[in-house]
């Protein structure tokens, strides 16, 4: 079983303004809101791929009761810790010509909260994966999934992480199973700018050496690398496809990577399939459904084919074809 944890979700909401002038009343031509979080966005497309998984994390008020609600209307399994006091934060997401975002910074979460869930995560079995993932809100420990996995260690669990910078560096030491780090956060660690697979490779090395099993580097639009548990190295691409909102397509690769594995694909066809589900979610309003994703890996699959056999247009007219295909999902 898969339990996700987020310590701090959210309310997503996505505005969609034609300008964005400080200073001015700015107006929105429409509006969508989510349930977000980077867990919650993991086991939303766990589920969606039919991979049994829990949504763990803490959850208040008005805006914690839609999150919630939100979950359980998918058929998300869920095991949250309620608050006393104060609500889960909302996100604004500016979907504009260029994508600005305000994340809010969230409740304050008095450390009885946080002993429930440990408590509760206490009672998870031997063999399951845990997702850590996701900024700590500040008025907890910034080494929480150090804590965390020191608690939960010796038990034959599999921890997954996927958070910037100490959060990330500090957990290594534990031997997560799997790390998914951006190229921009890979950047910011060793001190350079990759922006590819194939300039990601020497780092992601460095951090499967300090540790990591499976490390997995997303670059955006030109696709991922991996170096797997074993030390060998992947790297894939994404179909060409229109940019819709990015948010969660790093989460959705960790949802795809996970359960790809669980369908006992090979590591680098794991890799494939979590680049198709990361730009599944990225040309969709929203996280990707599993028809996107399940076309958008048919799509890659082509384009890694014809790259092999040097063919090219086919893969061009399947992504169009696609993109009509999507507007016509999300229209229904
Ligand atoms: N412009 C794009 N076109 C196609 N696919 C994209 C694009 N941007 C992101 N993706 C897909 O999403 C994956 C993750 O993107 P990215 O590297 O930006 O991760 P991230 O920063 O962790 O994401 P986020 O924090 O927004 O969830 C990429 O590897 C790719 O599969
Ligand atoms: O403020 P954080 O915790 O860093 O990021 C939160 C967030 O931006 O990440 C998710 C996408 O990955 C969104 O659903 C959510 O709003």
């Amino acid at each position: 079983m898969i339990y996700t944890v987020t310590f701090n979700p959210s309310v997503d909401y996505v505005m969609h303004p034609s300008t964005l002038d400080m200073g001015y009343t700015n107006r929105s031509t429409s509006e969508e809101v989510y349930a977000g979080g980077n867990g919650i966005n993991v086991s939303t497309i766990l589920t969606e791929l039919d991979i049994d998984n829990v949504a763990m994390g803490i959850l208040g008020g008005f805006t914690g009761e839609f999150v919630l609600q939100t979950l359980q209307s998918q058929g998300i399994n869920t095991n949250f810790v309620f608050l006393d006091k104060g609500n889960t934060r909302i996100n604004v997401k500016l979907n504009g010509i260029i994508m600005t975002i305000i994340n809010g910074m969230g409740p304050n979460i008095p450390i009885s909260k946080v002993d429930e869930l440990f408590r509760r995560i206490d009672r998870i079995q031997e063999g399951s994966t845990l997702v850590l993932t996701g900024s700590i809100p500040s008025c907890l420990p910034e080494d929480m999934y150090d804590i965390m996995m020191s608690r939960f260690e010796n038990r034959g669990i599999r921890f997954v992480v996927d958070a910037p910078g100490n959060l990330l560096m500090n957990a290594l030491a534990a031997h997560p199973f799997f790390i998914k780090p951006n190229n921009h956060e890979v950047g910011r660690i060793f001190g350079a700018n990759p922006e590819t697979p194939e300039e990601v490779l020497p780092y992601a090395h460095k951090l499967h050496e300090q540790g990591a099993q499976n490390v997995l580097v997303s670059c955006g639009g030109y696709g991922a690398a991996l170096v797997d548990a074993e030390g060998n190295e992947h790297t894939t691409k994404v179909p060409p496809c229109r940019l819709v909102n990015a948010t969660g397509a790093g989460d959705s690769m960790v949802a795809g990577f996970l359960a790809a594995l669980d369908r006992g694909m090979s590591y680098g066809e794991a890799l494939n399939f979590a680049s198709a589900c990361g730009s599944a979610t990225a040309a969709s309003n929203g996280l990707a459904n599993r028809s996107t994703i399940e076309r958008f890996y048919a799509a890659l699959n082509h384009l890694l084919a014809d790259e092999k056999n040097k063919v090219g247009q086919e893969v061009v007219e399947v992504v169009e074809t696609l993109d009509e295909n999507d507007e016509d999902d999300q229209e229904s």
